[in-house]
């Protein structure tokens, strides 16, 4: 058997920083992982975290609740075919709902083989705690929450210790049998993962599941054709928040040489320098509610010198 994790939670709440984590700490055990990536947009970003002798599928392009379902089927069975692993990670988009994916991983042909471990939701503590989100959003939310089995409290650096007790309080009165945690990029006891028992009830209080179609939620790629001014991207962004959720990319900046990494995800922007292992055309995604891509490509534009 198998076992499965699912890593569930709001677009730029830390899923990818925790699988980082995840990769090593299986591996320092000594048990072969292997990763499946679903993201909203025709590239990945994240991926880059995976390393080269990880077994990695994407689903790229579309959400696991929507179009990919059969093909999250297919692409955990191929890795069951093609390799032998002991442990599977799939990194669901920020927009779906845990339901859709444990759907797939039960999949007739998938069951014998697989035991889905947990579904583990991070909520980004400060996002939780302001609760700017339109109600669609919220109600995502609430239902990554109710379908978890470990919720990890992430990005508490952002907040006080009272105000972080205060919203684990209110996390277990949404879903009281999770092993609830708080964190800061994700730095979790992961030994807890294997002592964590799976919510079987969770089909039972199942809402209708596509949450997120109702979100319209467009992902728009640019490709760079040359340094951006990190400053003038910063402060456009500023003024997107509210319908940009989500943004991230390869860009070269004009400020400093060599390529970086760029993370955007509630107001924060993060540039982290980054060392090439394969050659990236440097591009952003945005993802966001109803957005205008020419609307978009214009801005970019205007973020050369
Ligand atoms: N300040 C702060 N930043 C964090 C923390 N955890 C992660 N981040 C940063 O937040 C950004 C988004 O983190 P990711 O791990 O990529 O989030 P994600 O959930 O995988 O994002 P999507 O795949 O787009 O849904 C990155 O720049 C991270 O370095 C944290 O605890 N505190």
């Amino acid at each position: 058997m198998v076992d499965v994790f699912v890593l569930s939670g709001f677009l730029g709440s830390g899923k990818s920083t925790l699988l980082k984590e995840l990769i090593q700490f299986e591996q320092k055990q000594g048990r072969r992982v292997g990763v499946i990536m679903n993201e909203l947009g025709s590239i990945s970003i994240d991926s880059a975290i995976v390393p080269d002798e990880v077994p990695l599928k994407e689903l790229l392009n579309g959400c696991v609740c929507c179009t990919l379902q059969g093909e999250l089927s297919l692409q955990i069975k191929r890795l069951l075919e093609n390799y032998q692993l002991d442990v599977i990670y799939i990194e669901a988009t920020g927009a779906a709902h845990p339901l859709e994916i444990i759907d797939a991983c039960t999949h007739p042909l998938l069951v014998a083989n697989i035991n889905v471990r947990a579904v583990i939701t991070l909520v980004n503590a400060l996002q939780w705690y302001e609760g700017k989100m339109n109600n669609k959003i919220k109600k995502l939310l609430v239902e990554q929450i109710k379908f978890a089995d470990i919720i990890v409290l992430n990005k508490i650096d952002k907040l006080e210790n009272s105000v972080v007790e205060q919203l684990l309080g209110k996390l277990d009165q949404i879903n009281s049998n999770a092993r609830k945690i708080s964190s800061t990029y994700a730095q979790i006891d992961l030994k807890l993962l294997y002592m964590t028992e799976t919510n079987e009830h969770k089909t039972e209080q199942s809402e209708p599941t596509h949450v997120h179609n109702h979100l319209h939620l467009r992902t728009v790629k640019v490709a760079l054709e040359r340094p951006i001014e990190r400053m003038k991207l910063v402060e456009w962004l500023e003024h997107f928040q509210g319908i940009l959720y989500r943004a991230k990319g390869f860009v070269y900046i004009t400020e400093t040489p060599g390529l970086f990494l760029f993370n955007y995800a509630y107001g924060d922007p993060v540039f982290e320098r980054y060392s090439i292992k394969e050659t990236y055309t440097p591009t952003l995604v945005f993802i966001g509610e109803n957005l205008d891509q020419d609307e978009i490509k214009k801005h970019v534009n205007q973020l050369y010198v």
